[in-house]
């Protein structure tokens, strides 16, 4: 079809190519491969854990000032191994320090047990720690090996903080947060700042590990971006870098055709709003023209309150398929207060049917909660023309196996559910997560916490089905949607209200 100006697959390619290593995402498991490369290359390993010792120690001291003491905890592995080199660097800064150790610390080995040898003191046992007033906790009890639930001994020491309310700057991640999945092992400390080495991993950005990691501190211990490069994985943190070349272009020429007509399926008479509100993202998002098919007892309620979008009634497939003979009408909204499933399916199959794309939102999610497979068979074919867009719950409905796997982090469901329904997902949420059909996935963060109003999803499946139509491939439509969403939610404020939404949508970020 025309509107396909970026073929998926040389993004694909560039995706690999290109790695901005501010965007990377590297699970705990890649980042130990990457440990494993950077030694076998010839990088002195105890190097690195030097240089994140010190980093550690050196953002104490800056964001501390004040402290009495400084008390760090260390673990068995090379997290410990970390503390033990800030505990030194600290104590040479003048600092007072106290160290206790979880575990035997005679038992450390490889450079943790450098590490314990360069400090030279004798920490004492972890259960021995009794929080005082001044204290600020250094965390390097677990980080990327934290492989089950903390012991006991650990979850005393993070009760005892808590209660005590002590500043926690923690080494790699909260001790207790899963680096992989950001969930919480039996307890965590909840840090005032993280610092962590070379990259995120996918604790820092997945709740609740997000919001316990408080700010992250990105250090720069030395290993080759090359090295990185390899490791990497499939997932980064959605900013422009990543879907930029796939912006639609647009010239002084362009046509309102050209840039795309999209159409968006009203619910019945008493609910109207949320189709207006997508058609007025869409059309604030970029797509030439916007219509509203409505079923005609509603036409009159859209009728008064549409300006610059246009109105279309649409009572059943027939007049579906009639309007399906129009090639320019290319992407469809289904879902967004949409109320009758048994309509919602027959219009996605006359949709996939016809080739076109499809944003199938809420209700038009739920109208497949029996079928899933009937609706992933729909669009199996050819490039990605289906983009998903739940919330948990209706994610839920789709994917009942992915949803109830407590082993699964929210990217890993994400990327699951795109593979099998041949879509671009939209897991939605504070911490929401887009995946693709091939395994690529982004995490996104500029969403500030008011943006989750009603409404607020209707107006970004109007971005999706809006970036769609101008012929931006399906992954990288919905993602940039996505930011374009977080970044109105910023523009309109805090209080703001969905209706304020498509009016604050800010233009392409410059490239
Ligand atoms: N990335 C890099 O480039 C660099 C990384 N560096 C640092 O290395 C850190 C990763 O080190 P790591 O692999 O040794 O893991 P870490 O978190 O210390 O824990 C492993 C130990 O804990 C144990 N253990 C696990 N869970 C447990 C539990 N619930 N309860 C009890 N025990 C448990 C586990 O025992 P096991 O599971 O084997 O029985 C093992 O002994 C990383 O976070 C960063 O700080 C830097 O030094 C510089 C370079
Ligand atoms: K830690």
């Amino acid at each position: 079809m025309a509107d396909d100006l970026a073929p998926a697959a040389s993004l694909q390619a560039w995706w690999g190519m290109h790695q901005e290593i501010d965007t990377l995402i590297i699970t705990p498991r890649d980042m130990g491969r990457i440990d494993a490369a950077a030694a076998a290359s010839g990088l002195a390993s105890y190097g690195l854990m030097e240089r994140a010792g010190q980093a550690v120690a050196a953002a104490a001291l800056r964001r501390f000032p004040g402290a009495h003491r400084f008390v760090v905890l260390c673990g068995p592995g090379n997290n410990g191994g970390d503390g033990y080199v800030a505990a030194r660097a600290l104590e040479a800064a003048g600092a007072e320090v106290a160290v206790h150790a979880l575990g035997d610390p005679s038992a450390l080995r490889g450079d943790a047990a450098i590490a314990l040898r360069h400090f030279g003191g004798a920490p004492r046992a972890l259960a021995e720690y009794g929080p005082r007033p001044g204290d600020v906790v250094v965390d390097a009890l677990f980080g990327a090996g934290l492989s089950r639930d903390l012991p006991d001994e650990a979850v005393q020491v993070v009760e005892a903080v808590r209660r005590h309310a002590l500043p926690v700057l923690a080494v790699d991640l909260p001790s207790g947060i899963d680096g992989r999945t950001g969930e919480v092992r039996g307890a965590a400390f909840e840090a005032v700042a993280t610092v962590t080495f070379m990259c995120r991993k996918p604790g820092h950005l997945l709740l609740p590990g997000r919001t316990l990691s408080g700010d992250v501190e990105v250090f720069d211990i030395g290993i080759p971006g090359r090295i990185l490069a390899v490791h990497a994985g499939h997932v980064r943190v959605n900013t422009p870098y990543v879907w930029r070349l796939a912006e639609p272009q647009q010239t002084g020429a362009t046509h309102k055709y050209v840039r795309g007509h999209l159409a968006v399926f009203s619910g019945p008479a008493t609910a109207t709003g949320a189709a207006r509100l997508s058609a007025a993202a869409g059309l604030r998002a970029g797509a030439g023209l916007v219509t509203v098919l409505s079923p005609t007892d509603a036409l009159f309620a859209n009728a008064a309150r549409l300006t610059g979008v246009m109105l279309k009634d649409v009572d059943g497939e027939a007049d579906l398929a009639a309007l399906l003979e129009d090639e320019r009408l290319k992407t469809f909204v289904l879902g967004p207060g949409f109320g009758d499933a048994g309509r919602a399916r027959a219009y996605a199959g006359l949709i996939a049917a016809k080739g076109r794309r499809l944003v199938l939102d809420a209700d038009g999610i739920s109208a497949f909660r029996d079928t899933p497979d009937a609706l992933f068979g729909l669009f199996a074919g050819g490039d990605t023309r289906l983009v998903l867009t739940p919330h948990d719950g209706e994610f839920a409905r789709l994917f009942p196996d992915l949803a109830g796997d407590g082993t699964l982090s929210k990217i890993d469901r994400a990327q699951k559910a795109a593979a099998r329904s041949h879509a671009a997902v939209i897991l939605k949420g504070a911490d929401t997560v887009i995946a693709a059909p091939d395994g690529r996935a982004l995490v996104n963060e500029n969403a500030p916490p008011w943006l989750a109003t009603a409404g607020s999803g209707d107006v970004l499946a109007g971005i999706v089905g809006a970036h769609l139509t101008q012929g931006m491939p399906a992954f990288e439509a919905a993602a940039s949607a996505v930011w374009r969403h977080g970044e109105a939610g910023s523009i309109a404020g805090k209080g703001l209200t969905a209706e304020d939404l498509p009016e604050a949508i800010p233009p392409w970020p410059a490239a």
